[in-house]
């Protein structure tokens, strides 16, 4: 048997960094100036303690591009390097700076200062834009600046330099191929992207600024103008701030800034902040949903120490949470490792647990503290709330407590609250609850009313999920309730409470009916049932049983269902209430005339339920005016 080393050669790195490193190149300048924003913050941190005795100022980062140069600058204030840094940080391919630092000074917390390295890799993804890059730095110590040049290659120049102002100037020599990172859109760009609320001011040129007007200005004065730095990021983002320090225009103010193509306003917001036992800042907003879920562009973004990292926060944040907006900052999300690991990460699972917790919590104070507020925003939030219920069974739990019913007539009920509510008047033979519903008011209006003439509650549950949500609540209370949607069955069936009423007709006359009834409907559509009903319950009615409606509609909106129920053809049960004068009328009429009064009365039953249409209505409108003529 052989053991050894397996040799990792330097040169073979270079490649593999340009090529695989990254996907994408773009980062390069996140990179970089995440470097030099942790330059800044570490001086920050060593003159707070008194290690360096220098006069901070208001340090900025400046990106300069120089287009006949083909150079790209990224000049900071910050710690700097001598030459013997350079030659450990820079030349020692991932050695971390930022690693050490942080060791180093554990005891003075420097882990609360913001620094963002880690890996020690960050520097080199200069190398994916640019053919050589030049080291200019000085460090805050009393000791010579220092130069480093490199082509891509294992080789680089070292060298004493004359710079004198602290801090460092990477300079890049962009290759033709990338030099599309010259051009001023694209470093906006990409500033805007990945550096909008970092903790130090990024400078990329100057702008004009209208100063106020003075006092004693004259009526047509115009405001002056002078130069100033064009600064790109707001340093001190909403989410780093404490929740008691901001108001309600401050946190609707921020997701402008975050979104500034959103013009709708929020319905509410999240602070998370936690710090044990990872952690985690952000605000989480809730935005009016469109009940098309499929055209969502504006993300919830995730940042680690205010740099933006993704705005794919699948496997971090619960996927019915996705729908929200707003910022999560968080430095222990293991980001450089594939999706699917991320999903069994321990601490990722915590921080998802955690997110889900503060909106059911949310929530839950939202109800309890006005929850007149809470039926208003009901329609625009209930799609989180039941996507929730159904893919979270922890959240199941608690959003059960703030779960709403809304009846058809805009009285809101908990769960709870509706039980207490209809149980004497809808609990069927079987002691079932039965709860009644109706998916559109407009279009269930003979039924929804027909039932409410019982002395029945309908609710109005119409979101898209909602045979989904219904077939679990069904599933937790062990069977004990029931939803029924108002068309399901005849308004007698709906809640059965096993009362029968008599038929006025004989077996002999029903038999004659239901074939009269047989002979003129499409039988591949309508299954005939006679019904002993109150004489004035409408004569026919077209229903459609729950379970197969259901399960076909679970089928369209995915998952769950009956595999093959979503292709079946639309089947109706028509009911024939046997009590009522109509059908007596029918009984005594030649053919003819029965196919008349049948065709008739179907259409009419067609056209409650909002399903005559085509030729059929024209028909049923020409055969209308023939009978009043
Ligand atoms: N602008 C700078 N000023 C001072 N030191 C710097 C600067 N840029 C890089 N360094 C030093 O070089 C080291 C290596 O940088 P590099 O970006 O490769 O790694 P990192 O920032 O530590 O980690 P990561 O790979 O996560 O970015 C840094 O840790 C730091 O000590």
């Amino acid at each position: 048997m052989a053991t050894g080393n397996i040799n990792v050669s330097v040169e073979n790195i270079f490649p593999l960094i340009k090529k695989f490193l990254y996907s994408d190149h773009e980062i390069f300048l996140r990179e970089l100036i995440s470097n030099a924003t942790d330059a800044t913050l570490k001086l920050k941190h060593l003159a707070r303690i008194g290690e360096a005795n220098v006069e901070i100022g208001k340090p900025i980062i400046e990106i300069k591009a120089n287009k006949e140069q083909k150079t790209l600058h990224i000049i900071d204030q910050g710690i700097g390097m001598t030459k013997d840094e350079v030659e450990k940080y820079i030349n020692e391919v991932a050695f971390s700076g930022a690693e050490e630092f942080l060791d180093k000074y554990k005891d003075s917390d420097a882990k609360d200062s913001g620094i963002i390295g880690h890996f020690g890799l960050g520097f080199y993804s200069a190398f994916m834009v640019a053919n050589k890059v030049e080291i200019f730095t000085k460090s805050w110590k009393d000791e010579p600046a220092a130069h480093w040049t490199c082509e891509g290659t294992t080789e680089f120049t070292l060298e004493s330099h004359d710079r004198t102002e602290r801090g460092t100037e990477i300079v890049l020599h962009i290759n033709d191929e990338d030099k599309e990172f010259l051009e001023d859109n694209r470093i906006n760009e990409l500033l805007n992207k990945y550096n909008k609320f970092m903790p130090v001011p990024i400078k990329f040129g100057t702008k004009e600024k209208e100063l106020p007007l003075p006092e004693d200005a004259k009526e047509d004065e115009k405001p002056k103008k002078v130069t100033v730095d064009h600064i790109i990021n707001n340093p001190n983002p909403a989410w780093t701030k404490q929740p008691t320090d901001l108001n309600e225009d401050e946190y609707n103010s921020f997701y402008r800034e975050l979104y500034p193509m959103q013009f709708e306003e929020p319905l509410f917001h999240i602070h998370l902040n936690v710090d044990y036992p990872f952690n985690l800042t952000g605000i989480l907003y809730f935005p009016k949903l469109t009940q098309d879920l499929s055209v969502q562009k504006d993300k919830i973004q995730l940042y680690q120490n205010q740099v933006f990292v993704t705005d794919n926060v699948e496997g971090i944040v619960p996927e019915f949470l996705t729908m929200l907006r707003g910022v999560i900052d968080s430095p222990d999300i293991p980001l450089n490792v594939s999706r699917s690991y991320l999903q069994a990460d321990g601490a990722v699972k915590k921080i998802s647990n955690y997110i889900t917790k503060k909106v059911a919590d949310k929530l839950k104070s939202l109800f309890k503290n006005n929850r007149e507020d809470f039926e208003k925003k009901w329609n625009d939030i209930k799609v989180v709330i039941e996507y929730g219920m159904l893919t979270d069974d922890k959240f199941f739990e608690k959003a059960e407590k703030f779960n709403l019913f809304p009846s058809v007539d805009q009285a809101y009920y908990t769960f709870e609250e509706l039980e207490a509510k209809i149980k004497e008047n809808q609990t069927d033979k079987d002691d079932k609850l039965i709860i009644l519903y109706a998916s559109n008011k407009e279009e269930q209006h003979s039924y929804i009313e027909a039932a409410k003439d019982k002395g029945y509650e309908v609710m109005l549950l119409d979101s898209p999920i909602v045979s989904h949500l219904i077939q679990k609540i069904e599933g937790n209370k062990e069977q004990k309730v029931s939803f029924v949607r108002v068309d399901a069955e005849q308004v007698d069936k709906l809640i059965d409470k096993g009362e029968e009423t008599t038929s006025k007709l004989n077996d002999d006359e029903k038999e004659k009916l239901k074939t009269a009834f047989e002979t003129h409907v499409t039988k591949e559509k309508y299954t005939v049932q006679l019904e002993a009903m109150d004489s004035k319950a409408a004569p026919i009615t077209i229903t459609e049983p729950e379970f197969m409606r259901r399960m076909k509609e679970m089928q369209k909106t995915g998952g769950g269902g009956m595999f093959g129920m979503g292709n079946m053809p639309e089947m109706y049960n028509l009911v024939v209430n046997t009590n009522h004068e109509l059908m007596s009328d029918i009984l005594q009429k030649n053919e003819d005339e029965q196919a008349n009064l049948i065709n008739q009365s179907l259409d009419l039953a067609l056209l409650s339920k909002n399903l005559l249409r085509g030729e059929a209505l024209t028909k049923f409108v020409k055969r209308s005016y023939e009978m009043i003529k």
